[in-house]
């Protein structure tokens, strides 16, 4: 197991959020995590990525320990992850927002930076090529001098996952990545996450409401309810399941649409 969840519990003044959940990674694994609105999946990814501490519990990516650790570490030791609203530095260029998600893994340290000595000039070049290598990987090099902020909205969302690559992930955690994308925007972001796994061996966790783009790309899908982990299992399995079933009623008709 890649990333490892044991009886974590999360509560704020009281009111469970996630109650004793016990969830793993697979390597080298697409994999969703689904469930209503409010059932938890966004509190998960934040106590993967430690920006909730929770009050239970053990987590690990392989094997070590990643609990009380802050978000910067542990994007450091392997973990990447974007957004539900895009969280991009609209003044700056495309280019400059990837080579921004790079700062955890500077080695140089403060004094070098400061007195630009050659160590510190070979970490900037180190990230400017990763950087670029990360935009073309996504396909936007034609636009890393633009601002964030003039791309169309699928393109920024491109940008945060070539942003979440440059930190050299293990594990990728896309909160919704499929919000607000058109059709043709859905079946090239199912082909990034393939590729993303196929050719840079990265796996993926996805939180994602469009469900015919959940059953396209899982392998395994977990589905997550008031805060438990309800069942999990290929997507054949979990679609026939009348206990998520059950968990969506009450839902919109997207939702219900599974
Ligand atoms: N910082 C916080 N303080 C208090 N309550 C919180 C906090 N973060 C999350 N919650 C609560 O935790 C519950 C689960 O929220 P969360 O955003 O994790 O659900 P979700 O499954 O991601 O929902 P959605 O699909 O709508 O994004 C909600 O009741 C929410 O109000």
């Amino acid at each position: 197991m890649l990333l490892q969840l044991k009886g974590v519990s999360l509560s704020f003044a009281g009111n469970t959020v996630l109650d004793a959940v016990d969830f793993g990674v697979e390597r080298g694994r697409i994999q969703s995590l689904i469930g209503p609105n409010g059932a938890g999946k966004t509190s998960l990814f934040n106590v993967i990525t430690g920006f909730y501490r929770p009050q239970l519990g053990e987590i690990s990516l392989d094997g070590q320990p990643l609990i009380k650790r802050k978000p910067h570490t542990v994007t450091r030791l392997g973990i990447a992850r974007t957004f539900q609203n895009v969280r991009l530095f609209h003044e700056m260029s495309v280019l400059e927002n990837v080579m921004a998600g790079q700062h955890c893994r500077s080695r140089a340290g403060a004094l070098a930076a400061v007195l630009r000595l050659p160590s510190q000039r070979a970490e900037e070049r180190r990230i400017f090529e990763t950087s670029l290598e990360c935009l073309d990987f996504v396909g936007l090099t034609a636009y890393r001098d633009r601002l964030a902020t003039n791309l169309a909205y699928g393109h920024q969302r491109r940008v945060e996952i070539a942003r979440a690559l440059a930190t050299e992930p293990r594990l990728l955690l896309l909160d919704e990545p499929a919000a607000g994308l058109n059709s043709g925007e859905k079946q090239a972001l199912i082909e990034l996450i393939q590729r993303i796994r196929d050719a840079r061996g990265v796996s993926v966790l996805l939180i994602e409401h469009d469900m015919s783009l959940v059953m396209n790309v899982s392998e395994h899908i977990s589905v997550l309810d008031h805060g438990s982990l309800i069942t999990e299992g290929t997507p054949q399995a979990v679609q026939n399941d009348p206990a998520v079933i059950e968990a969506y009623l009450g839902q919109d008709d997207e939702e219900l649409a599974l």
